[in-house]
């Protein structure tokens, strides 16, 4: 008999959610069965686990924890490249998934992904004229002169000359291939842009090069942009919000400048002590989020130095803090 799920708590009734969003996720879960075993979701991966927040119309929501935590998974299930296992998604205050065939395709290029790699996600076959305007061919059925005059205008928006247009990838470095990947998920005008590791595969002399290109661009286009990164300094430069996620879970979520100056949830503590230079006293062990299933009580308590019985026992729910943020600790009042 395959096991049944465990109990999971309810999310709080007032999940941080925004008055009029962009995008409202709402107890968003995907999990992932285990090879060879019963489909019973306590024997597989809890890639996300009852995940709520919503980002507003021109705001920029970063999302950050380590590796595994279900960042990359969330991003892709807004972006419906995979199907989530549970909850809801509304865009533009519509239901994003029960968008399929002909609407869905129609409808998702409101939301476009620049990917971590600018060196796996170009074709390297391909003219970059042919990669920034596929999108517009595929979606506008635009006239070959018009995508050319456009693709001229997408590679100037990303800072490149439109004459590279001829050229293949790997006629360029790390960042100017970004630059590539940012004009195609700019080309159909979406309105909201999800970055999933934009920089971490760059050198560090351009990562801010094209951190300060994505802000401009968010800027000048007025787009939203879900912003995913395992680094919380970069994250710190661009976002208005922050959520941390720790095991599939958000641990903590508020404004930037809150979350910096004061954090509330012990991972988010130790993911902060973590950033070189930054002066704070390290807690507990490098935070790593363990592989595998997540034990009953806060998935954190193994590693965190305030935990106790009750943490041990029971999940805590994202709860609003009375500094202004949310949090899921059941010690974040004492501690
Ligand atoms: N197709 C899949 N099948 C099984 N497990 C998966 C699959 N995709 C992701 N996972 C698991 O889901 C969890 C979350 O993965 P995800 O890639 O979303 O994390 P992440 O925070 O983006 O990490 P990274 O930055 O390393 O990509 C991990 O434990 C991962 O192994």
């Amino acid at each position: 008999m395959p096991s049944p799920a465990p109990a999971r708590p309810e999310p709080a009734a007032d999940a941080p959610l925004l008055a009029a969003p962009l995008l409202e996720v709402q107890d968003l879960a995907k999990h992932y069965p285990l090879p060879g075993r019963w489909f019973g979701m306590a024997a597989g991966v809890r890639a996300v686990d009852g995940v709520s927040f919503a980002i507003g119309r021109q705001e920029t929501f970063g999302l950050v924890g380590e590796s595994g935590s279900g960042k990359s998974t969330i991003g892709r299930m807004i972006a419906r490249l995979i199907d989530p296992s549970g909850g809801r998604i509304r865009f533009q205050d519509r239901d994003w998934l029960a968008l399929s065939g002909a609407a869905l395709r129609r409808e998702r290029r409101r939301v476009q992904m620049v990917f971590q790699s600018p060196y796996a996600s170009l074709d390297p076959r391909w003219r970059v004229a042919d990669i920034v305007a596929e999108p517009l061919r595929t979606h506008l059925r635009l006239p070959a002169a018009e995508r050319r005059d456009r693709v001229a205008e997408l590679l100037q928006a990303v800072g490149l000359d439109p004459a590279v247009a001829d050229r293949h990838p790997h006629q360029f470095s790390g960042g100017q291939r970004q630059r590539i990947g940012i004009a195609r998920a700019i080309a159909l005008e979406p309105e909201l842009l999800i970055a999933d590791e934009p920089v971490s595969a760059l050198d560090v002399s351009v990562q801010a090069q094209i951190l300060a290109l994505l802000q401009e661009i968010k800027a000048r286009r007025r787009l939203s942009m879900l912003f995913i990164s395992h680094d919380l300094s970069v994250v710190a430069y661009l976002c208005d919000r922050v959520g941390v996620l720790y095991h599939g879970r958000l641990v903590e979520l508020a404004p930037t400048r809150a979350l910096f100056d004061a954090p509330r949830h012990p991972y988010t503590r130790a993911l902060l002590a973590a950033i070189p230079g930054s002066g704070r006293r390290r807690e507990a062990a490098p935070p790593t989020a363990p592989a595998g299933a997540a034990p009953e009580g806060c998935a954190y308590a193994g590693r965190c130095p305030h935990a106790r019985d009750l943490c041990r026992g029971a999940a805590p729910s994202l709860r609003p803090d009375p500094a202004g943020g949310w949090v899921a600790c059941h010690r974040a009042g004492e501690i």
